[in-house]
């Protein structure tokens, strides 16, 4: 699909907004309570086309899950009435389903068949398999097993302690979730803090995980029972929002009930070095995700160095940083990120391309980019490339143009934010 989006050069983003749930933390809310013994219920659920992938494939694996809107309901009968699926599970394009299957069937004593669209079959799933396989499960697929499709034959492991070599949650969730029907304890250590949503949901669902910074241990062979999640409104979401508010002159925005884990909260950390204005209102103290309301007027920005520890704090908030950057004084520089290489897209090859065409000053290094600010960015033919972060960058890039902005394969977008145009019209002056 290909949308245009017309401005007349002087739009203004104004009015307050609760965007779609939390994605990591639906993918988890539908993950567990499939696995749990009795009833889950989930409210605020996302149903982006990433966490409804995670519901067809709990369903082949014969779990009995009722979805409305943003209710599911889950009738678990635990972890061994998982059925060996008839079918291929197919994840689409979540990078998190099929990583975290991977470790919830390496538990599993069958056969499945995992695989994804064009860009999850060219993401690197070694990074899980190796660890899986040290487990003692039996993993197989493209490139020896480094590549979906993935075939999987599980059951049968051994607790391990591994050491990973990226800080990323879908790697510490997948051995995590495979040690859980372990022999013995199971143990990761990361190299940096990434999102903790595992451990704390894995809690609510009544199972001891205990945390010491980059360290988490997990006994093997607990089982879970169902409960109740509330799904707060996703931070990666609110962040377009967020900075298209910061950089579009005469903006003020609100947006109700995010997510603020502080393993998610670079965002608002580097919105506020540069300059935003940015106030806070904590708007939940549920036991398990802390969120809240947060208000931001356009404000002058100036360039700042992100790198190291707050990287996996706003991996996914990148594209939309670097098009903050684009409006800031002076120079940005992003490194320490070359995650961003193995995402949806290559998001540096991706972001430096797209915003090239809008007029911006912005150069790839190895491990992020550099970004020379302000530009007056102008309208121009755009792609997603089929990611749905880039998409919703280059449409609030749109907003600061004047003229038709045309952006191919925006489908992408329903990815993580289903009513995102709606929202941004909304808020439209
Ligand atoms: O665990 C998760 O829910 C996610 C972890 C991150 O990926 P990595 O674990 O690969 O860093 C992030 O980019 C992704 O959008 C969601
Ligand atoms: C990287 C992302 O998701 P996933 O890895 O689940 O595809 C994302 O949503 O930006």
């Amino acid at each position: 699909m290909t949308i245009t989006l017309t401005s007349n050069g002087n739009i203004q983003l104004n009015g307050t907004i609760r965007v779609p749930g939390d994605k990591s933390i639906s993918h988890r809310a539908v993950m567990l309570g499939a696995m749990s013994e009795g009833q889950t219920k989930i409210f605020g659920l996302l149903t982006g086309d990433d966490c409804l992938n995670t519901i067809q494939c709990f369903r082949k694996l014969g779990v009995d899950i009722r979805q409305e809107g943003d209710y599911a309901e889950i009738n678990g009968l635990g972890f061994d009435k998982l059925q060996e699926p008839r079918e291929v599970l197919d994840v689409g394009n979540s990078g998190t389903t099929i990583r975290l299957m991977m470790g919830i069937l390496a538990g599993a004593p069958f056969h499945t068949c995992l695989t994804g669209d064009d860009s999850i079959t060219k993401r690197p799933m070694d990074r899980v398999a190796i660890p899986l396989k040290r487990m003692g499960a039996k993993i197989d697929g493209r490139h020896h097993g480094s590549f979906a499709p993935l075939s999987i034959r599980g059951g049968q492991l051994k607790g391990i302690e591994f050491v990973s070599p990226v800080a990323s949650a879908q790697v510490k969730s997948a051995v995590l979730l495979a040690g859980l029907h372990a022999e013995g304890s199971t143990t990761v250590i990361e190299p940096q803090l990434s999102r903790d949503h595992t451990e704390r949901m894995l809690a609510a669902f009544g199972c001891h995980v205990e945390t010491d910074h980059l360290t988490t241990t997990i006994k093997g062979m607990q089982s879970l029972k169902g409960t109740t999640i509330n799904v707060p409104g996703d931070i990666s979401s609110a962040a377009f929002f967020l900075v298209a508010a910061a950089i579009i002159p005469n903006s003020e925005l609100t947006i109700k009930n995010v997510g603020m884990n502080p393993t998610r909260t670079g965002i608002v950390d580097v919105l506020k070095e540069m300059g935003a204005n940015i106030s806070i209102k904590e708007s939940g103290r549920d036991e398990i995700e802390p969120s809240a309301d947060l208000t931001v007027q356009a404000s002058e920005l100036k360039g700042v160095e992100i790198g190291g520890e707050i990287i996996p704090r706003l991996i996914d908030e990148i594209p939309i940083i670097a098009l903050a950057a684009t409006q800031a004084n002076g120079k940005t520089v992003i490194r320490d990120a070359a995650e961003l290489k193995v995402k949806e897209t290559n998001r540096i090859d991706t972001v430096v391309q797209e915003l090239s065409k809008m007029g911006a000053n912005i150069e790839p290094v190895k491990d992020g980019m550099i970004i020379h600010g302000p530009s007056k960015l102008h309208a121009a033919a755009v792609d997603s490339h089929g990611d749905h972060r880039i998409g919703m960058m280059l449409a609030i890039a749109s907003c600061l143009t004047a003229g038709n902005t045309v952006i191919h394969n925006s489908e992408s977008i329903s990815i993580s934010y289903p009513n995102f145009f709606q929202h941004l019209n909304e808020l439209k002056l």
